[in-house]
């Protein structure tokens, strides 16, 4: 007997139709994989497994008994979790609180809540102090937090979208090892992804939604990821998003290519150079060097010091060089409010829902910063159309631009941001996971966003958990460990299949 089963499921908002007929099961201890471009309805399918969301039609049962949900805490309580997209946690919880605000030891005292909580938090193999306010934790542990709050609460299904996004491989590992724990106590888990390949190492099964039905209901081990992403876009094949010895760059010439040491000597494109980059106590002996129209990855773990690289850059936090040059000019590191000090612009996809209104319109939000009223009636038209082209070339699943950002699928919305914040993008700037939580298509877009801004002698830095994304993204990618830049891979003549490789070995060994 299937643990749930779901038939004919509809689901519109207003005009759009989201979910047209959707069918499909999860048995005892399976993991269910579902995939789907931006936009295609698996939040939405989620939440309305989880209670969430009503459905407009369709039947659901669990265990072989009907269920219809009214609320998330109905859900909960008939046993199936969520851990949702954008999670919203109050930050005046503790982490203890948090995780188990489900069970019936909520509201007790925070010192009979410690011990329990460390034990659900040890399962997802999250390693923060239960007393620790969820409002200082970093954002990409939120996932993990949930997760081990859904453990702690008796769910018989466990509905995970997008933990994995902000992880890096290793705790993706770990997030995997979480969802084989539960398929082995006979839970099932319907584990919604972005990042394909990881994904069919994990899942027995995919299903993928497209134009509102499950278009493909498929063993995982039938597919590899190449067919999947197609599958995913409705596409019979897509192209290999870098091929070995091609030129990778569309809009600019790639520059010749370099031995793999680095730094390289500077010359007259030289966009930034930094030599000796320390950070107190996290970041020593860092020599960075940007090339005009240059995309460079940083990962590493998170003690590694990437961050505070990525921090020193930005002028969050204090920071000293031997020698920092700007397009030619000297500047200096540091908070400090020297005019001299350097503040790299950077854009990050968990800031504050983008430091967006989620209220206001797609058109408003692209086109006015700050909010305020448009005075001149032919900038507007100008303007939405505009508006119009960037959502069309973006791919945003939405009947209008009068729609409120805030109901655009997670993956649009992060386009859409994106794309605001690169139009000003200025000289050299720092990107935090642009691609984050984006379909295959998207992140293909992303790339053009960023050869645009490349041809157009734009420096990048891109910061990222996620291997792919630095593979697909990145012209060469420095691999931080201790505090330092342990290794420089140049992706340039690679595949992604060989770059991914190359970062998750060289991560894994730094
Ligand atoms: N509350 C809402 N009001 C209006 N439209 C909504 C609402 N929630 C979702 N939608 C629309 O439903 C569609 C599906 O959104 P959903 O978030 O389920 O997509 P998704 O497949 O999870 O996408 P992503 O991969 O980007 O997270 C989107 O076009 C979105 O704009």
């Amino acid at each position: 007997m299937a643990l749930l089963q779901v038939e004919g499921l509809r689901k519109s908002f207003g005009a759009r139709r989201v979910l047209r007929d959707v069918t499909f099961g999860v048995a005892e201890g399976e993991i269910v994989g579902l995939v789907g471009s931006n936009g295609a309805g698996k939040s939405t399918l989620g939440d309305i497994v989880a209670g969430i969301t009503p459905a407009d039609a369709g039947v659901m049962t669990l265990q072989g008994h009907p269920y219809a949900p009214l609320s998330a805490g109905d859900a909960r309580h008939l046993g199936v979790g969520v851990v949702e997209q954008l999670v919203r946690i109050d930050p005046e919880l503790t982490v203890a609180q948090a995780v188990l605000s489900g069970t019936p030891q909520a509201g007790r005292p925070q010192a009979e809540l410690r011990e329990p909580a460390q034990v659900l938090l040890a399962e997802v193999t999250l390693d923060v102090d239960p007393d620790t306010l969820v409002g200082e934790l970093p954002h990409f542990v939120y996932g993990l937090v949930e997760t081990a709050r859904v453990l702690a609460e008796d769910t018989r299904l466990v509905v995970l979208d997008e933990v994995s996004a902000a992880l890096l491989p290793v705790e993706v590992t770990r997030l995997h090892a979480v969802a084989g724990r539960l398929s082995r106590q006979g839970r099932g888990v319907l584990y919604i992804s972005h990042r394909l390949p990881e994904m069919l190492e994990l899942v027995d099964r995919v299903l993928v939604l497209r134009d509102g039905v499950i278009a493909l209901d498929s063993p995982a081990a039938a597919l590899d990821p190449v067919r999947l992403a197609a599958e995913t876009v409705g596409e019979p094949s897509l192209p290999e998003p870098r091929v070995a010895t091609a030129p990778v760059r569309s809009g600019r010439d790639a520059p010749p290519a370099r031995a793999s040491t680095w730094p390289v000597p500077a010359g007259e494109d030289v966009a930034l150079r930094v030599r000796n980059l320390r950070v107190p106590g996290r970041v020593e002996g860092v020599d960075l060097l940007l090339r005009q129209g240059e995309v460079v990855g940083l990962t590493g773990h998170r003690s590694s010091g990437v961050q505070e690289i990525a921090g020193a850059l930005t002028g969050e936090l204090p920071a000293l060089s031997d020698e920092l040059v700007l397009h030619g000019e000297p500047r200096s590191l540091g908070t400090t409010a020297d005019e001299a000090a350097l503040r790299l612009p950077a854009y990050r996809p968990d800031d504050d829902a983008y430091g967006v209104d989620p209220g206001e319109t797609i058109a408003r939000t692209l086109t006015q910063e700050p909010w305020g009223a448009l005075t001149d009636i032919r900038s507007e038209i100008a303007s939405l159309r505009g508006v119009i082209k960037t959502v069309h070339r973006l791919d945003v699943q939405t009947l209008s631009i009068r729609t409120s950002f805030g109901a655009l699928s997670g993956g649009d919305q992060h386009k859409l941001a994106l794309a605001r914040w690169m139009a000003s993008a200025e000289d050299v700037v720092v990107l935090h996971e642009p691609t984050r939580g984006l379909d295959v298509r998207a992140r293909r877009q992303v790339r053009q966003l960023l050869d645009e801004v490349t041809a157009d002698g734009t420096a990048v830095v891109v910061v990222s958990v996620d291997p792919d994304e630095l593979a697909e993204c990145c012209d060469r990618v420095g691999i931080v460990a201790g505090g330092r830049v342990a290794r420089w891979i140049d992706t340039r003549e690679l595949s992604v299949d060989a770059v991914r490789d190359r970062i998750v070995e060289a991560a894994t060994a730094a």
